[in-house]
């Protein structure tokens, strides 16, 4: 039977083991809170990342990482990519040679400024890692409920793309395999940016108009940076780029949007992100891709605004003026 070790036991991580379970898989998942590992085992349920779900019940959760990782054909990270590196290389002695990693987080590490892909290769570089990327439009508290999904996987070698791709798909959860792995990844991760800005726009009751524009001019500029890393600019247009934009820009399960739009009602980035044990990836990327754009020298507005916003203490309502009245040019 397929063995499918997932490391990282938040609401992601929790959702698509207990889905792969459920298929039929055996499945290792590997969570940090002892408490939740005691809960899982005892209720069932993570009722701190996904509360009222029940997990399927052949599910393993471990806080051991040999006993999950142990025998793994595939191993499945679902860590927050500002702590991946560090997680990937206390257990790199634990990976058999050339291990297929896939990534299901979104984001760029602050330290480098480099993608995932690249964080995986440098952090198991002995292993000769393969890797690939799931991302897409996919709520947690959707996927968990076994709501129609579709979302694409990266992989540059076609042939475990389709693999993984036929592993990681269900009857409610629809994967498109993509050789473009850079775009796929990068997708996931800039879409966070536009999430932010959005929910600024909709906190500050800019309007439908409003939030229409961010989106649009969003993904241009994602698709810009995204191009200028070796990406392929039609990835953007699919689920991981403009599929995750709009889910995240306009559905309020978006912990990024969350943010955005309570920066927009008044409160500061402390109040926000004080106390919650939850991720916004797209806080953390906007700086690494705010610093990522002026080194590779690509114009993105929208995450300048809201890089001030988040970074530099500006009023979001002066942020949106400032976007409105740049030079205007040809779309
Ligand atoms: N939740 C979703 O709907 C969803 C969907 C697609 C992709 N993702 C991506 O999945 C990744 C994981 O996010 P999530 O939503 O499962 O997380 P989450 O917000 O539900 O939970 C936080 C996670 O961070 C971990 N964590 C906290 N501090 C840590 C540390 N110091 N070192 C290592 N881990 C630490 C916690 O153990 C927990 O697993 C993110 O990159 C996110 O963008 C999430
Ligand atoms: O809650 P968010 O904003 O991290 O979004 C979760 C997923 O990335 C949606 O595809």
């Amino acid at each position: 039977m397929t063995r499918i070790a997932v490391l990282g036991g938040g609401s992601w991580g929790t959702t698509l083991a207990g889905m792969l379970s459920e298929k039929g898989l055996d499945v290792r998942l590997w969570i940090r809170e002892k408490e939740l590992v005691d809960e899982i085992r005892k209720t069932g349920e993570n009722s701190l990342f996904l509360p009222g779900i029940k997990l399927d019940s052949r599910l393993n959760v471990s806080q051991d990482q040999f006993e999950v990782m142990q025998g793994a054909d595939y191993f499945l990270v679902a860590i927050p990519t500002q702590f991946m590196r560090k997680a990937l290389e206390g257990v790199k002695d634990l990976f058999p040679e050339n291990p297929v990693i896939i990534c299901a987080s979104k984001g760029v590490e602050l330290a480098t400024l480099k993608p995932m892909s690249a964080v995986v290769q440098e952090s198991l570089q002995e292993k000769k890692p393969r890797y690939a990327i799931i991302s897409g439009p996919s709520f947690a508290g959707e996927v968990s409920r076994k709501l129609p999904t579709a979302v694409s996987l990266g992989c540059r070698d076609q042939e475990l793309g389709r693999r993984v791709r036929d592993v990681l798909s269900t009857d409610f959860f629809r994967v498109y395999d993509n050789p473009d792995y850079k775009g796929v990844e990068l997708g996931g991760a800039l879409k966070n940016i536009m999430a932010i800005a959005a929910g600024i726009s909709d906190g500050l009751e800019f309007g439908h108009d409003a939030r229409a524009a961010l989106i649009t001019r969003g993904l241009v500029e994602m698709a810009r940076l995204g191009v200028a890393l070796g990406g392929r600019e039609r990835t953007f247009m699919g689920l991981s780029g403009m599929g995750d934009l709009v889910l995240t820009c306009t559905g309020d399960l978006s912990r990024n949007r969350q943010v955005g739009l309570k920066l927009g009602r008044g409160m500061t980035l402390d109040e926000i992100v004080e106390g919650s044990r939850m991720v916004a990836e797209g806080v953390k990327t906007t700086e690494s891709v705010w610093h990522l754009a002026r080194k590779m020298r690509v114009d993105m507005p929208i995450t300048e605004q809201v890089y001030q916003v988040l970074f530099q203490g500006k009023d979001p309502r002066t942020g949106v003026q400032d976007l409105m009245t740049r030079d205007l040019k040809m779309e």
